[in-house]
């Protein structure tokens, strides 16, 4: 079970035997922490880095980071001994790169041996399978994997990733469908804070939790725009008591500040605040 109020809007990546990546990671201020074993991590790198990776969790150190494992894909010969590592090393979840049907969200499930799936998506057919996928129990997240989908779709995102927003959407749509968590794709231009920044609050607008960020310098920027401002605060509060005043005087539809508010819009406004506590 997922504890849908944990706030997770900072998903670092690193590559796992990069040592000082992992010092690093331990004194971020980051939600979740993804070791990983995929495409950071050379072939012939893979079993010492695996260790790394068990090294790491077994050195603590982590506070209250959600610690999770990227393992190799399922179709590569190293899938089944990282999957046994994650869960023998105690990380929270594993994230599957490229799962590209529900027989492969199944299969990912029944590897992880019970500990909670975060399923990438990020091929063509895991576009189009993301609502099943979704739904597959044990999957608890979606993850959008927007470099290896791009090169899939022969796409050239520009600014706005105009050639992308479907499949971003498609991700959005997919996880809230089954009432899973989804997390945006990663901004590869380390040097570019205000590229970062202002894809961040896409991330924001086309309702993702959070985003996946590969360099320690994109995650103040995230957890400001992922987190509820005070303003938000205020205006959830100011909500909740006009909805509240008007039940009381006999009415299911008010208005705060010009606009009409519903239940629907209460619960939002319960969303922000359980997250900003
Ligand atoms: C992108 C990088 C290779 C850049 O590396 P580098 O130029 O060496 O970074 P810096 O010199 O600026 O690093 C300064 C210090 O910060 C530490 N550091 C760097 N990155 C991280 C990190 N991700 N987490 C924690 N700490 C980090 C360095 O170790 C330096 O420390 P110190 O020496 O003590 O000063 C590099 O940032 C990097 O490797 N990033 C992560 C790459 C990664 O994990 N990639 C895989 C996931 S993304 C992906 O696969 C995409 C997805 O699948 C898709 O399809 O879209
Ligand atoms: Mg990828």
């Amino acid at each position: 079970m997922t504890d849908v109020l944990r706030p997770r809007r900072s998903v670092l990546y690193l590559p796992a035997n990069r040592e000082s990546a992992v010092a690093k990671a331990r004194t971020l201020a980051v939600d979740c922490v993804i070791l990983d074993l995929e495409d950071a991590v050379q072939p012939a790198a893979k079993d010492a880095a695996r260790e790394a990776a068990a090294a790491a969790m077994q050195a603590g150190g982590w506070g209250g980071r959600e610690m999770l494992l990227r393992a190799n894909g399922l179709g590569t010969a190293w899938a089944a001994a990282d999957l046994a590592m994650a869960k023998a090393a105690g990380f929270g979840a594993v994230v599957v790169p490229k799962v590209d049907s529900v027989d492969e969200a199944a299969r990912a499930v029944e590897m992880a041996g019970g500990l909670p799936v975060w399923a990438m998506i990020e091929t063509p057919r895991g576009v189009l399978d993301a609502p099943a996928i979704a739904r597959v129990p044990g999957v608890v997240a979606l993850l959008a994997g927007m470099a290896d989908l791009a090169k899939d779709l022969r796409a050239r995102p520009d600014g706005a990733r105009t050639p992308l927003l479907y499949s971003l959407s498609a991700i959005v749509v997919a996880a809230r469908a089954a009432g899973v968590m989804c997390f945006d794709g990663v901004f590869t231009d380390v040097g570019d804070a205000a590229g970062f920044e202002a894809e961040a609050r896409q991330s924001v607008m086309l309702g993702f939790d959070g985003k996946t960020l590969i360099h320690p310098s994109q995650v103040a920027a995230c957890n400001l725009v992922f987190s509820p401002s005070a303003e938000d605060v205020v205006e959830a509060e100011g909500l909740i008591a006009a909805y509240e005043a008007g039940l009381a005087s006999g009415v299911g539809v008010t208005t705060f500040r010009g606009k009409m508010v519903e239940v629907l819009h209460v619960e939002e406004a319960r969303r922000v605040l359980g997250l900003a506590r």
